[in-house]
């Protein structure tokens, strides 16, 4: 396969980019944060290059699979004739051909020079090619904090400097608006301090204007819900942190309805019988990809009608939309809320829409489940436990109780899981019997 230069690229000679084609075409579907894993590549093309220094390029690149799908990626390579035994695992690959052939090409985001000179563009201001870096003005950022590769499990990837700033490098880049910049900047003004506030970002404008990354201040000590789920050894000692946490999200909540009013453009009324119809197009989506799904839609259908037959529901509004418990940070005794950027597999756009604030609480309700599952086999006790408290936790700070709205509640498990099905099925295959689990039962006590 063919890389192909975009026509404007005055930064670096195009040919490099045929030498590291062949190279990219195999790392790229490796990474946890492709989105076309199992889709045959039909294309690479590079739709951004910029080079931050002489061997570090910053590629936005395309990938295509057959059909229509199609992603772009944010990498950044390095490419050097000899590597530090420390850069060894970022090594991509040594091209045998062309300009590059026999320099070593590698992910530079595990080189601190790299690293190092994206936080000093962000502490100044500026552009570099098509790439636009701000700042907040209001924080300072000392130079010279040292970087740091977070190597959990992610979605993006992000770097913390000098354990003061944390910067997350979206990979999938889609155009417009982001909402993990647009959320918290908005919550930050409206004062709620539940959410850490932007301090920099960069973005670039080329094709089109898409955000790249955010810093901001990284919670040092904070422990996250899901390593305080596992750890914790009964039910009933996580039960008042699963009630603060309910408190909280509602908190988040009523924040997001201020910072995000009615009239606000983007923001459509919805109804009860337009949500099951999108929640079974989800499913039906979703079981044309995952076939074991399929023996359950009928019954699924009936969870989704069921919710559509309550005419009272809370009123759509902004909401988190990926919930869940790697999305909430204890510091010290109180909970902060991070990455508001929505299922990653949505369209931008989708994911900025207002949806139903029981959506959030069905993830969190989820995440219970899956920490029960994680635990080990007899944990259905301890997951009730947390849901309840977590419930309890909500329906004290929200002007609605999720507890008088089970069919919604429902609906929004239920959607919840068949997106689960999909994401593990494309992303952790491993993982793919937790949500298949929560889909049959959910299906069974449709029944009754
Ligand atoms: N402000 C922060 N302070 C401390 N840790 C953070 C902060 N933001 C993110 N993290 C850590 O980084 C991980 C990944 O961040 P997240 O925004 O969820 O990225 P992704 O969308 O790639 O999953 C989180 O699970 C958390 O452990
Ligand atoms: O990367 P993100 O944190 O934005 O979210 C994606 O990955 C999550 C897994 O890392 C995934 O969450 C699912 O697994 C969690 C356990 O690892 C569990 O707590 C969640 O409830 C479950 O949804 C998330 O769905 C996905 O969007």
């Amino acid at each position: 396969m063919l890389i192909t230069a975009p026509h404007d690229v005055s930064l670096s000679p195009p040919q490099h980019l045929a030498s590291v084609a062949g190279l990219l075409e195999g790392w790229l579907p490796e990474q946890r944060w492709f989105a076309g894993k199992g889709l045959p590549l039909t294309d690479l093309s590079v739709v951004s290059l910029t080079e931050l220094y002489p061997g570090c390029l910053h590629l936005l690149v395309r990938a295509s699979h057959a059909g229509a799908h199609s992603g772009c990626y944010q990498v950044l390579l390095g490419v050097s004739e000899g590597l530090p035994a420390r850069l060894r695992p970022a090594v991509i690959g040594r091209p045998a051909v062309g300009p590059l052939r026999g320099l070593t090409v590698y992910d530079a985001l595990h080189d601190p020079r790299a690293t190092g000179t994206l936080l000093e563009r962000l502490r100044a201001p500026g552009a570099a090619g098509p790439l636009r870096f701000e700042r907040d003005g209001r924080t300072d950022v000392p130079a010279g904090l040292r970087p740091r590769l977070l190597d959990g499990e992610q979605s993006n990837t992000s770097l913390v400097y000098g354990d003061a700033f944390i910067l997350k490098l979206f990979r999938r880049v889609q155009y417009g608006v982001h909402p993990d910049l647009e959320v918290p900047s908005a919550l930050s003004r409206d004062g709620c301090a539940r959410v850490p506030a932007p301090v920099a970002w960069f973005w670039t404008t080329e094709p089109r204007r898409a955000t790249l990354g955010v810093l901001q201040p990284f919670l040092r000590g904070a422990t996250d819900g899901w390593s305080l789920a596992l750890d914790s050894p009964t039910g009933e000692d996580l039960a008042e942190t699963a009630f603060e946490l309910g408190r909280a999200t509602a908190e988040v909540h009523l924040a997001l309805a201020r910072a995000f009013p009615p009239d606000e453009p983007g923001r459509d009324a919805g109804s009860a019988d337009g949500l099951a119809a999108a929640m079974s197009a989800r499913l039906d989506a979703t079981a044309r990809q995952v076939p074991e799904l399929a023996r359950h839609v009928p019954r699924l259908r009936a969870v989704y009608q069921a919710a559509a037959g309550h005419r009272s529901h809370p009123a759509d509004q902004r909401i988190h939309g990926d919930l869940h418990l790697g999305q909430v940070l204890l510091d010290g005794r109180r909970w902060r809320i991070i990455d508001f950027e929505g299922e990653p597999s949505r369209p931008l756009a989708e994911r900025r829409r207002v949806q139903s604030p029981a959506r959030d609480v069905a993830g969190m309700l989820r995440s219970f489940d899956y920490a029960a599952h994680a635990r080990g086999p007899g944990h259905t006790e301890w997951a009730r436990r947390c849901r309840d408290a977590y419930l309890a936790g909500y329906a004290r700070e929200a002007p609605w109780d999720p507890r008088e709205h089970t069919a919604l509640v429902r609906a929004h498990e239920t959607d919840r899981a068949v997106y689960e099905v999909l994401y593990e099925a494309r992303h952790r295959p491993d993982w793919l019997p937790v949500p298949m689990a929560a889909i049959a039962r959910l299906a069974e006590e449709s029944r009754s």
